[in-house]
């Protein structure tokens, strides 16, 4: 069996445009993008992970806003269970520390840039149903 790996993703919105991050050479997943975030501890709500992980990952503080997609993918490491929610930034600016790079591109972009496949169904709702 699989194990199941619950993650939460956070889609910053800054002036229009979506912070994307792109995880490093010696990770699961090296040189995909993906949105920051990370795993939900036992017992923590969704938003509340995500604001935890953005502000160990990111340096910055967000308000969780809006549900736009959850998908399951089947990675060979384990089943990743993957929610994303639109983000506004509330105090601080998101830095490096993680990731090898990141971008800020509008949603018209977002397609342009090799995801991670969880976050393909997200990127797609973006880039059709939403406009910053
Ligand atoms: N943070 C984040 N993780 C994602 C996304 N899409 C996606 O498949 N993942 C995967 C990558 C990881 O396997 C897992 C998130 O765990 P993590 O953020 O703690 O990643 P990590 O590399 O530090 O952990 P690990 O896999 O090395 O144990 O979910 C995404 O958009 N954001």
């Amino acid at each position: 069996m699989k194990k199941d790996i619950y993650v939460v993703g956070a889609i910053i919105v800054e002036d229009g445009k979506v912070l994307c991050a792109q995880r490093g050479p010696d990770k699961s997943l090296p040189y995909k993008w993906e949105f920051p975030g990370g795993k939900i501890e036992k017992g923590e709500l969704p938003e509340d992970a995500l604001k935890r992980e953005i502000e160990e990952e990111m340096n910055c503080k967000v308000l969780v806003k809006e549900k736009v997609e959850h998908t399951v993918y089947e990675y060979h490491f384990g089943i990743v269970h993957l929610t994303t929610f639109i983000c506004d930034l509330i105090e601080g600016y998101p830095v490096l520390t993680e990731h090898i790079a990141i971008k800020w591109l509008r949603n018209n972009e977002l397609a342009s840039l090799d995801w991670a496949p969880a976050d393909i169904p997200a990127i797609e709702k973006l880039s059709k149903e939403y406009t910053f």
